[in-house]
């Protein structure tokens, strides 16, 4: 099922599974296009965007950077200790405000908005090929809520459940400019981007292809 239909009206919320939350045309077009150089900036390091290896053999079609922590396949590291060894880059204080914000919007909870401390950031870029299998992003040591902003293309974002990677799951038409906060009982809900559509971007936007921010509590301290 697709949720939401052609045109969803920007801004209104929906739930397509318990504490998970999409909201449409959440960033307006001129934070979208400070969102894309910062992502441009952060790609260029000190840390490089790359495709990620997995323990298996196998490449992520995406490329990605980190702030904050880096995260390889399965665990957060402050060193990209496969992708050069470089010290990843501090997670922006207008970053992590930001995704105070959009947990505050997206509950309608300004308390749980305040609460929020994200200390990692993946940026992912999707070309025309890329996609992402059904996962779960398990390796926080904390239950807070992942926010995902999504700039650029549009793409099919599936939200399924917490015990299967396969069906009861909603696929949702992620926009340019939207939010999608995932927390509570959908916090460890696999999900996946089984496709973009490429040439959807607002050529104003200046940017082929797709990228995706997710804020994320690690639950780490550099203590261990
Ligand atoms: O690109 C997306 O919308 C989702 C990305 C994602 O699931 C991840 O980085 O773990
Ligand atoms: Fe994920």
């Amino acid at each position: 099922m697709v949720d939401g239909g052609l045109f969803p009206a920007p801004g209104r919320r929906r739930e397509p599974a318990p504490g998970a939350v999409h909201v449409p045309g959440w960033l307006p077009p001129d934070e979208q296009r400070r969102l894309v150089a910062a992502c441009r900036d952060w790609a260029r390091g000190p840390v490089p965007m790359r495709h990620t290896r997995l323990p298996r053999g196998g490449v992520m079609s995406v490329r990605t950077v980190c702030l904050g922590w880096h995260w390889a396949p399965y665990r957060y590291t402050r060193t990209a200790d496969d992708a050069g060894g470089g010290r990843v880059a501090e997670l922006p204080d207008w970053l992590a405000a930001l995704g105070r914000r959009a947990v505050a919007e997206a509950y309608d909870d300004p308390a749980a908005g305040a609460a929020y401390a994200p200390d990692t950031a993946l940026v992912n870029f999707y070309d025309a090929g890329a996609r992402m299998g059904m996962h779960q992003d398990k390796d926080e040591k904390s239950d807070a809520p992942v926010v995902s902003l999504s700039l650029g293309d549009s793409c099919v974002f599936r939200f399924g459940n917490t015990e299967t990677r396969t069906k009861p799951y909603t696929d949702v038409e992620l926009a340019s400019g939207d939010l999608f906060v995932f927390g509570g009982p959908s916090r460890f809900a696999y999900h996946a981007v089984p496709r973009t559509h490429p040439g959807t971007a607002d050529p104003a936007l200046g940017l082929a292809g797709r990228l995706n921010i997710t804020l994320r509590e690690t639950g780490l301290t550099d203590a261990g």
